[in-house]
């Protein structure tokens, strides 16, 4: 209840502020509702009126029907035309509230959670459904007003009517039931309606097209594609067969007791104990009784509706404080870092996973240095990144920066002072020149600072291969855009963490996995070059490769495995060991000669 009255209270609110004035056109449909409701009186005065031959009461009847029938019309038809056009624009204000709220939560646990991404998939497939929560309210509260009109009406007439009040309640009850599938059959539907985009997005997309079809996949996608829209499609059908069912029994209990109570009223009727208008108007209120009963059933569905949609909004709102809330650091970062990164006991679980994919990790990176993470696939470098980028909450431990907790920070602060490229890196599909500023959004217009982040991140190549130079669209599905191959997008990914020329942390996550050794190398050594050069301002360099040769220019190394510290120290000093690292850099090395 409580829900369903945050939820009214959401939609109505919204509404209020997207137009005011459309918000009360909106309510027209009501009182146009309340003003016909009467009609089948008037038609039980006009009987009165033919039997005791008043013609007086009879025009009077004529007279109301007309006035009552032009009225609702004309409150119904502005009343209608208010709620589509409200409707619509009050779904478009949610949807585009939905984007922003997804876009600005600051951590990016929630995409790594099928819990979470279910219930943006359920958003996200009924978008536009916030504004049919709006309809749902206007309709429930036209309804509602209708039925206890009517109730008053049959009370009046004859209290035998009210039973069939009672003849609708299984209707009410069945709503519940219905209610309650739904809601199941939503939810059963939602991973299958994920994996169904993702085998489209398999099967009609350039990108995996091409193993698609090397590894003769479109079969084996085609048949898990249908698979999956049976799989969730079959709940909403089973749905909707129970429901007619049900529907169907109710409909017929309640005209049984409906006859049944009316052949009581005409036999009373005939002995003269029951006037004849009242009769008639029983009659005519048969039906609306009956609306009654599936407006009640209605409305219930309705606000239960209204607050599953709503419910799913306010926890996409109410998660997005939460997360907010839990980075409430205020505190600035350092100008420059004096003492370093310290990284203590620190542990991540990704969401539903059963291990830890990070445990108790303790490390210091000393300010000014560069420092190479290495590991075997899976050993947990990118999320260490991303924990120190504050793009995940860890489970346990903390990160210090110049000794103050990263959650004491201000975290966009943080993350304005951090910059690199990642693993995953964005095809950014702007001009070239916006693909690249983006890494720097003050300076995007900026070209000589494009250009050189582009020579810094050895991206002069690529652009040197564009028609328009900075100037050229990007992607190959927008106009005159030209694609790029995955080495040429890593390049841009690379020029982008360059923009931004004082971070305090840079953190460069095998963004060189698509170039050669030898770029490679190249590339890290300007890096750690530029990084000595900078040394005044104390940035950690953090690069994270598989390729040792790039990893012996580095001031420290870091060895993971398993998700813990496995070796730390130099390249020197780590192949003197002859540890794990020893092993792994003599392998590689081998593989070279
Ligand atoms: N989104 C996720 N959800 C659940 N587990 C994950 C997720 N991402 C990574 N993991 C798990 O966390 C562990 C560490 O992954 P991580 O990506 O940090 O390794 P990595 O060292 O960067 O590997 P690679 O060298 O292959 O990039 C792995 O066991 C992986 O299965």
């Amino acid at each position: 209840m409580k829900t369903a009255l945050r939820g009214i209270w959401l939609v109505v609110a919204k509404s209020v502020r997207v137009s005011p004035w459309q918000s009360l056109l909106c309510m027209a449909e009501s009182l146009g509702g309340v003003i016909s409701l009467l009609q089948p009186l008037y038609l039980a005065w006009f009987v009165d009126g033919v039997l005791h031959h008043d013609t007086g009461k009879m025009a009077l009847a004529v007279a109301a029907v007309a006035a009552s029938t032009g009225l609702s019309g004309a409150l119904n038809m502005a009343g209608c035309d208010a709620r589509v056009r409200q409707f619509e624009r009050v779904g478009f204000a949610f949807d585009t509230e939905i984007a922003r709220i997804t876009a600005s939560i600051p951590t990016l646990d929630h995409l790594e959670s099928s819990k979470y991404l279910d219930q943006l998939q359920a958003l996200r497939d009924q978008q536009g459904a916030l504004g049919g929560a709006l309809n749902s309210f206007l309709n429930t509260f036209r309804n509602v007003v209708f039925a206890g009109g009517t109730l008053v009406l049959a009370a009046g007439a004859d209290a035998r009517l009210l039973l069939l009040v009672l003849a609708g309640l299984p209707s009410v009850v069945a709503t519940r039931w219905i209610v309650r599938w739904q809601a199941r059959a939503e939810e059963e539907s939602a991973e299958p309606g994920r994996l169904a985009t993702h085998l489209l997005e398999l099967s009609t997309t350039a990108g995996p097209g091409a193993e698609v079809r090397v590894f003769g996949l479109r079969e084996v996608v085609r048949a898990r594609l249908t698979d999956a829209v049976a799989r969730w499609r079959a709940p909403m059908v089973a749905l909707a067969r129970r429901t007619e069912v049900v529907n169907a029994a109710c409909s017929v209990f309640f005209f049984g007791c409906a006859v049944a109570v009316l052949a009581w009223m005409v036999h009373d009727a005939i002995r003269g104990q029951v006037p004849v208008a009242t009769l008639v108007l029983a009659v005519m209120l048969v039906g609306r009784l009956q609306n009654t009963a599936n407006v009640l059933r209605w409305s219930i569905g309705n606000i239960t509706q209204l607050a599953r949609t709503t419910g799913r909004f306010l926890w996409l709102r109410d998660y997005e404080r939460e997360v907010r809330e839990a980075h409430d650091g205020t505190q600035a970062p350092p100008a420059i870092l004096r003492d370093g990164i310290t990284i203590e006991g620190l542990a991540y679980a990704y969401p539903e996973a059963v291990e830890p994919s990070l445990r108790d990790v303790s490390l210091h990176l000393p300010a000014g240095s560069v420092v190479a993470l290495v590991g075997e696939n899976g050993a947990g470098k990118s999320t260490l990144v991303k924990l120190l980028t504050g793009l995940y909450r860890p489970t346990a431990g903390r990160v210090l920066v110049d000794g103050v907790d990263l959650a004491d920070l201000d975290l966009p602060a943080w993350r304005a002072r951090v910059s690199g490229a990642f693993q995953d890196y964005a095809k950014v599909e702007f001009t070239a020149q916006e693909s690249v500023g983006v890494g720097d959004l003050p300076r995007v217009d900026d070209d000589r600072e494009v250009r050189r982040a582009l020579r810094e991140g050895a991206g002069e190549d690529v652009l040197a291969s564009l028609p328009s130079g900075l100037a050229t669209q990007l992607g190959s599905s927008w106009p005159e855009g030209v694609e790029l191959s995955g080495g040429q997008w890593q390049r841009l990914a690379i020029a982008r963490g360059m923009m931004r020329t004082e971070p305090l942390l840079l953190v460069l996550d095998e963004p060189t996995a698509a170039l050669d050794a030898a770029t490679e190398h190249a590339l890290f050594e300007r890096y750690a070059e530029a990084a000595r050069a900078a040394g005044g301002r104390g940035a950690v360099t953090l690069l994270v490769t598989h390729r040792f040769s790039t990893v012996a220019a580095a001031d420290l190394v870091v060895v993971l495995d398993g998700g813990r510290v496995a070796e730390v120290g130099t390249h020197a000093e780590l192949v003197a060991a002859r540890g794990h690292y020893a092993e792994l850099y003599e392998l590689q090395a081998r593989g070279y000669r």
